[in-house]
């Protein structure tokens, strides 16, 4: 349909429906949004990236993705939200408004597919992607643990049927070399926010390894701002820190990539709740948590903008 008006912000969406929203949001804000294909998915489904900008050419840039794990629906609805925040509220918010001015934002909303679909067809709780290979019979890589850096460390799993399968080798699935492609290809994102839910956390590198980052008390000072932000919109607690010693060891992660590829602002948020409906949280809590989470992304992407 041509106009999102009709479209609820306040509910979850299947694929189809969302990326119809994506057709009409691109129509509507064509001034300062644009749709970018970066590949295709294991299924052959697009790969589809909003790209907000003002103007200038190759600006640096802030990297969002949500939905790299399928089940974790809060995200997907939180990006879609902030992507209409974005459009209303540039020329009125003048953190925004210097944002957008010097750099643009690019956010891949439904960052694995067919996944997805999956956990609307048949299996709510699918995390993985759709992969499968010759001889293997069990189905899906973790995405989020097929990046190179640190890939089949510990916090990853060898085996196909593990919901942490690392997958045959790094970049091995579609959906992650397309990430890949895009960013080295741009070469000036300058930050990156990875979302999943849950347990309300933002976390930095390193994942796969206790060793801090070089910038590890920049990083954990802003992570502290960014949360005090998210803090005073509706008091939700989140706790901060480096993945490996606030949640676990994980290895083959996207921000660790991002980290080491020269992202030194890399993050990860993990959304509400902690575990009451967890997956499974209530379309009534989609406005509340994408307000807060707003708040705390505006944090980090000043800072880039700053530093
Ligand atoms: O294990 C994961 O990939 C995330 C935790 C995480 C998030 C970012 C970087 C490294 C680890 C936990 C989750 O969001 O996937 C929830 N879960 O375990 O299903
Ligand atoms: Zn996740």
């Amino acid at each position: 349909e041509r106009s999102t008006s009709s479209f609820s912000y306040s509910s979850y969406h299947t694929l189809e429906e969302i990326y119809s929203w994506i057709d009409s949001f691109v129509t509507e804000h064509a001034d300062i949004v644009s749709k970018i294909q970066i590949g295709h998915s294991f299924e052959n489904r697009s790969i589809l990236v909003l790209k907000f900008s003002t103007g200038g050419s190759q600006r640096p840039a802030i990297w969002i993705d949500t939905g790299i794990h399928s089940r974790e629906w809060i995200t997907h609805a939180t990006g879609i939200w902030i992507a209409k925040k974005i459009v209303s509220k540039y020329s009125k918010d003048h953190v925004l408004t210097n944002i957008l001015n010097a750099m643009d934002i690019f956010m891949e909303i439904v960052t694995n597919p067919d996944g997805f679909a999956f956990t609307h067809s048949m299996n709510r709780l699918w995390r993985k992607n759709k992969s499968t290979r010759p001889g293997i019979f069990c189905i899906g890589v973790d995405l989020n643990r097929n990046w190179k850096t640190g890939f089949g460390g510990n916090g990853s799993n060898e085996n196909p049927c593990s919901e942490t399968y690392h997958g045959p080798f790094p970049q091995s699935e579609p959906e992650v070399a397309a990430i890949v492609k895009f960013i080295t290809a741009h070469g000036k994102i300058k930050a990156l926010i990875s979302i999943h839910s849950y347990s309300q956390m933002l976390m930095y590198p390193y994942g796969h390894t206790l060793e801090p980052v070089s910038n590890q008390k920049e990083l954990y000072h802003l992570a502290k701002e960014a949360v005090k932000a998210l803090y005073e919109v509706h008091g939700v607690e989140y706790i901060f820190g480096s993945i490996s010693t606030t949640l676990y060891v994980a290895s083959g992660i996207t921000v660790d990539w991002a980290y080491d590829r020269g992202i030194k602002y890399a993050f990860s948020f993990e959304l509400r709740d902690t575990g009451r409906y967890g997956f499974l949280l209530p379309a009534t809590q989609i406005v509340p948590t994408a307000q807060e989470t707003w708040m705390a992304i505006r944090t980090i992407m000043e800072h880039a903008l700053k530093h």
